[in-house]
């Protein structure tokens, strides 16, 4: 059964609004994906993104779609091979930097909710006209940051964004303040160097300081 772009929105906005932040996880280790995903997960951040620019990733999300509470997603998505392999290892959704018909038409038929990718008026407009009104605002502050996606909000107010890429703990509130905003991504949760010392306590910690963001500003 294809899911329809309205439906695939309605189901990203769901996963978006689970919590303030989306990590963006560059998996290196598939022994570290399940502990990984644990501190996040016990650190408020239920919705992950596995990037699948590593070999690990899709055993990775094998992995990870096991973990209690956890909703896991494959980011990095380019091509239909990119959604099928992303499907079959058990994403409950997709994210991509951007969007082809060929990506959507993909997705469409796989039945996996996609956040597809945006920076400019006429990208979110032609999204908008295939029934996608919940985008990834990519990449967030090389395109001009909050001020751009509030410019955005203005002409454009029916879109709701997850703005990511380059955004950081100082500037994710500018973010998370706007209207056209529900969440954003960021791989700050997981730095390389806690992943590598297996330190699930830091990251943890880190997980929770970037739950809370948004709520007292
Ligand atoms: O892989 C994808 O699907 C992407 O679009 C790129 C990621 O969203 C950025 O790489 C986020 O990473 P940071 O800039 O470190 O927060």
């Amino acid at each position: 059964m294809a899911l329809t772009p309205s439906d695939a929105s309605r189901l990203t906005r769901e996963v978006c609004g689970f919590a303030p932040i989306v990590p963006v996880l560059v998996i290196d280790d598939v022994a570290n994906a399940r502990p990984l995903a644990e501190a996040l997960v016990a650190g408020g951040l239920p919705a992950l993104e596995v990037t699948l620019r590593t070999p690990a990733a899709l055993p990775a999300i094998r992995a990870m779609a096991e973990v209690a509470g956890g909703y896991v997603g494959a980011g990095t998505l380019v091509t239909p091979d990119d959604v099928r392999a992303a499907k079959a290892a058990g994403a409950t959704f997709g994210v991509s930097p951007g969007a082809t018909d060929e990506l959507l038409a993909a997705c469409e038929e796989e039945d996996l909710p996609l956040l597809p990718g945006a920076a400019t008026a006429s990208e979110t407009m032609r999204l908008l006209s295939r029934g996608y009104d919940m985008l990834k605002f990519f990449p967030a502050e090389a395109s001009g940051g909050a001020p751009a996606l509030n410019a955005l909000a203005a002409p454009l107010p029916q879109i709701t964004f997850c703005p990511t890429g380059g955004i950081s703990p100082g500037s994710a509130t500018a973010y998370l303040r706007l209207p056209n905003v529900l969440c954003a991504g960021g791989s700050w949760v997981a730095p390389k160097n806690l992943v590598a010392a297996k330190d699930w306590s830091g990251i943890e910690a880190l997980a929770r300081a970037a739950s809370e963001l948004g709520k007292t500003q």
